[in-house]
């Protein structure tokens, strides 16, 4: 007899693929399907997911190529056997930040599409800019500076929005493109975030921004619950904030009621269930700690495109450094977030400048792990020697917000009788095998010493151990990688260990599958960490890749941690630093 027991969908559309993912009422898998828009999409010229104009900064994506990838991913679920009648709740996550601009049509071709036709061909002209702002954007730098002083400074400005101004905020990208683009932004009726764009669509009609996401765009009172009207004033252009507010619409406030049902589209195309629930979709890194129930002082450190480091906490502690989130399903709790730029893309090309005969042919990062694991913590082959530390930042950075380039340093720390000394000098170093561990180090370095005061538990520390996550989670492409899984324990710490998500798959995707099981399955005032975490079996979804803490390796970083304050400082000032975007010996 056919399975009928339901079905709950999650999507991620992010940078470089949309993946969409089948779970039932128990958590489990039961299907996949990847869309890669750089091997899969046809039509659009783009190189990871996304064009450049490198003159102006900017980095964005065509709208059209993720309609077929929606199209695509959904034809593969179907082609690898999913009954779409099973599927009783979807919902779904978008790549932060990123805008969509709707025209009036496009609105009514969302509500009429015919199911004989692609999303793409239908809804192509939809759009009164056919592009998003992507979150690698860099273009909107005066917008910052003005969002930055519109309530003060940035500390406040953090306060208020959970973050101080970022490039790639959506409240200085609609500010940008506003005066950039004005009839494009006179024509436009509705904006959404890429995650609430993704929803809209399985809609039929414009859904609202999700109530974790809208904490992305600079323009959102955390604590007030509502849009911050200065701010949205100066998005806006005017006082009279009215029209903006209507383009971005209302925020419900519970991230598991649902929109009401998929749009018959998708129940005449693909054979959905009429009643399938349209569950609200979040940003991909909220949706990322959603896809286990994590607990306060547990870390999730999610390695794909760009670096994140995620915890759910009760505290609020905005600071310019960092993000603060509500969280996407447990009203009083917040979402603490770290985002680099630079994760997946630096390493890789650091792994291509290597020779090409790899030790495992069959894998490509087998050399770069070996010089990685081989290589003494931070370069130094005695005790005595200099640190070796290094920025790599083919992109421009977010933390520390500094121009593309690679920063290359040897640090002697301080002695309780001389001073430390940083040079710029790379005659002790040995290229580029050194660059394997020296990346892997200075990225986590920085998660380390920017989560500092946040994994400080309450007195008194039960473990006696210094301030670092219970456990760490890895996740995200990277996530697979032996050699980071160690260095991550070694640097991070992780009192219970260094864990990867093993339930398959993607932990973005699936946390929006577990996001629409909990909505569609909960009972009453029955939270999101209840019910997956009774359904949770962490030691079948979960393995252990790293020992975590290690107390001596643990206080030798503390060194690194010193010596990386004092680079970013000197890179900051940017004095004797000369800026390039790879290779050797563009320092000083
Ligand atoms: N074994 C590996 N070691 C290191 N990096 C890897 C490995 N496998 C995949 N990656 C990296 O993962 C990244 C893609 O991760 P993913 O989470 O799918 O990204 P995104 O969600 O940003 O599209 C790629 O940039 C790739 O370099
Ligand atoms: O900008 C951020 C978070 O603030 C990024 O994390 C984006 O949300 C995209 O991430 P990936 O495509 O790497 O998953």
């Amino acid at each position: 007899m056919a399975d009928s027991s339901p079905l709950y969908l999650g999507f991620d559309l992010s940078t470089q693929q949309l993946k969409g993912i089948a779970v039932t009422s128990d958590l489990r898998v039961s299907y996949e399907a990847v869309f890669d828009f750089d091997a899969d999409a046809s039509g659009f010229d783009i190189t990871k997911g996304v064009m450049t104009n490198e003159a102006e900064r900017e980095v964005f994506a065509p709208v059209a190529m993720w309609l077929q990838a929606v199209d695509t991913v959904l034809q593969s679920l179907k082609s690898k056997g999913i009954d779409f009648g099973r599927v009783m709740g979807l919902s779904g996550a978008g790549q932060q930040h990123g805008s969509v601009y709707w025209n009036k049509e496009g609105e009514y071709a969302l509500k009429n599409l015919d199911k004989d036709q692609t999303l793409q061909s239908q809804l192509d002209g939809a759009f009164s800019y056919p592009y998003s702002p992507n979150w690698q954007d860099a273009s909107t730098q005066e917008q910052c500076d003005i969002f930055d002083r519109h309530l003060g400074d940035e500390a406040q400005l953090a306060i208020n929005t959970g973050s101080k101004a970022h490039h790639r905020f959506t409240g200085p990208q609609i500010l940008r493109f506003r005066t950039k683009h004005a009839e494009e932004y006179r024509k436009t009726s509705r904006i959404s975030l890429v995650s609430s764009f993704l929803a809209s669509i399985f809609l039929g009609r414009i859904a609202p921004i999700d109530i974790s996401d809208v904490c992305g765009m600079n323009l959102w009172d955390v604590q007030a619950g509502k849009y911050n009207e200065k701010l949205l004033a100066l998005a806006a252009g005017t006082s009279d904030t009215s029209h903006l507010r209507s383009k971005l619409g209302d925020i419900p406030e519970d991230g598991g009621g649902s929109f009401g049902e998929v749009s018959p589209y998708f129940v005449q195309r693909f054979g959905f269930n009429s009643s399938c629930k349209i569950i609200p979709f979040t940003g991909d890194n909220p949706s990322t700690i959603l896809a286990l129930p994590l607990r306060p002082l547990d870390a999730m450190v999610s390695l794909g495109t760009s670096t994140t480091f995620l915890m759910s906490t009760p505290h609020y502690k905005p600071d310019p450094a960092v993000h603060f989130f509500n969280h996407p399903t447990t009203p009083g709790l917040y979402m603490f977030m770290l985002c680099y730029k630079n994760g997946g893309l630096a390493r890789e090309q650091i792994r291509d400048s290597l020779p090409s005969n790899l030790p495992d042919p069959s894998d490509p990062w087998s050399l770069f792990n070996h010089h990685a694991t081989h290589t003494p913590p931070l370069g130094c082959p005695t005790p005595i020697s200099p640190l070796k530390l290094a920025l790599y930042f083919p992109r421009p950075e977010i933390v520390p917000n500094v121009p593309a380039g690679t920063y290359r340093f040897t640090y002697t720390p301080r002695t309780p009788t001389t001073p430390p000394s940083l040079s710029t000098t790379t005659s002790s170093w040995s290229l580029p095998q050194d660059d394997c561990r020296a990346i892997l180090e200075s990225q986590l370095l920085s998660l380390r010493l920017r989560s500092r005061n946040i994994v400080a538990p309450p007195h008194p520390n039960p473990h006696s151990l210094p301030p670092q996550p219970r456990r760490i989670y890895l996740v995200g492409g990277a996530a697979q990688n032996p050699a980071i899984a160690k260095l991550a324990g070694e640097i991070l710490g992780g009192a219970e260990g260094v864990y990867r998500l093993d339930v398959g798959g993607n932990a973005c995707a699936l946390g929006s599958a577990y996001k629409a099981v909990w909505a569609v399955e909960r009972g009453p005032g029955e939270s999101f960490e209840s019910l997956i975490g009774e359904r949770w079996r962490e030691e079948e979804f979960t393995k252990k890749v790293a020992e975590g803490y290690d107390e001596e390796l643990y206080r030798e970083y503390e060194k690194g941690v010193e010596a990386l304050e004092v680079v970013e400082e000197e890179v900051l000032r940017g004095e004797r630093v000369e800026v390039g975007t790879s290779g050797a010996g563009q320092v000083g």
